[in-house]
């Protein structure tokens, strides 16, 4: 493992990444050569529609299943050359994970302390007076403090929700992978666990990765990652601005995630609303890139100084202007704002 605190590299860190799956002799290509970067401390979420490949990332990134091929490197561990030892290391003490389900975060038979303890137990971190003072800690932190003593089935959905997140975090990972942690929970129930998560992100500085198709995850985040076919498809940053009065405001700026050789995905609706298909012309302007219909009979863009390469052009449009959705808005609490329809 490389120091990660010597490094600057991310403390989630895929590029390329690629998982085929056969079944009955037919390939699926969940994972279409994924690009993801997710710094120290960061807390991001992953959105996408049913089958977009989130489980996929998820389970890779938890080291219960390999990739295909590409990088798919956590606090410094290559997952996709650690041995079976360096496996069982990695998911006891680097990652911590919540799941959808809470009969796979938690057993039913343990209270919530009880649970927290058997992960220390498991990964022999901490014992005795310690191991109980990190127990009541951790309740404390995920707001559970009175759920110390109750069985799972004798908590809310929030509440267990709440004991998972502190399970995972029994062992002080650098790193916090969490798959639909809010799926079976209602809105207003989802929207405290996922501040609960946010809490623990910025108490304990743990890195957050959240996988989820639920697009109000964005509101709880400043960086929500569109997951479209396989790939990483656009980013929406939300950040607080103060403006000319003085006053703050949120704004949630959306962008399309351009990757190490140049491929990027265009918006759903873009391609629908430009007819776009097979082919497109391209111009390079001072400051911005032209993206035109490229089939028969679909209007051509006028040569430019700067578009070198562009074919003769028959007519000169305005400088294109930016496409509506695309720049700074103030970020509305149904986030995603202008996500693709489709990944909604
Ligand atoms: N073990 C597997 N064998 C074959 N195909 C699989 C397997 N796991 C996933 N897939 C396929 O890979 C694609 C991505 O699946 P994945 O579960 O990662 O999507 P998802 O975004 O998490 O969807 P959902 O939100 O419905 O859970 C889907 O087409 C799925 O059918």
């Amino acid at each position: 493992m490389i120091g990660v605190a010597e490094t600057t590299e991310p403390h989630i860190l895929c590029t390329d990444l690629v998982r085929i799956f056969t079944a009955d002799g037919v390939e699926v290509q969940a994972l279409q050569g994924l690009n993801l970067r997710v710094d120290q401390g960061e807390m991001v979420a992953v959105v996408g529609a049913s089958g977009s490949g989130k489980s996929t990332l998820l389970t890779i990134l938890s080291g219960l299943d390999t990739a295909t091929a590409g990088v798919a490197r956590v606090a410094g561990h290559d997952l996709l050359t650690m041995n079976s030892r360096e496996r069982v290391a990695y998911q006891r003490r680097t990652v911590g994970f919540v799941w959808q389900q809470t009969s796979r975060n938690l057993l039913p038979y343990l209270t919530a302390g009880e649970n927290i303890a058997l992960a220390m137990n498991v990964a022999r971190t901490r014992r005795g007076a310690e191991r109980a003072q990190r127990v009541d800690e951790l309740l404390e932190l995920t707001g559970v403090g009175e759920a110390r003593d109750r069985r799972p089935g004798e908590l809310s959905g929030g509440q267990q929700q709440r004991v998972a997140i502190a399970v995972a975090l029994a062992n002080a990972p650098l790193v916090l992978l969490a798959d639909e942690p809010t799926g079976e929970l209602d809105e207003t129930t989802s929207a405290s666990v996922l501040e609960a998560m946010r809490g623990v992100n910025e108490e304990l500085g743990v890195t957050t990765l959240i996988v989820t198709h639920d697009p109000t995850v964005s509101g709880h985040v400043r960086r929500t990652v569109q997951i479209r076919d396989g790939r990483t498809s656009t980013e929406v940053l939300r950040s607080t601005r103060v403006d000319e009065h003085g006053a703050e405001q949120h704004v949630a700026e959306e962008f399309a995630v351009l990757d190490r050789v140049g491929r990027l995905q265009l918006p759903h609706e873009f391609v629908q609303d430009l007819a776009l298909r097979d082919r497109v012309r391209l111009a390079l302007e001072p400051d911005h890139v032209g993206v035109w219909p490229g089939h028969e009979g679909a209007d051509v863009p006028s040569r430019r100084e700067s578009s070198a390469d562009m074919p003769p052009a028959a007519s000169a449009p305005d400088p294109a202007p930016p496409h509506r959705g695309r720049h700074a808005a103030p970020a509305s609490d149904d986030a995603p704002d202008s996500a693709p329809e489709e990944d909604r």
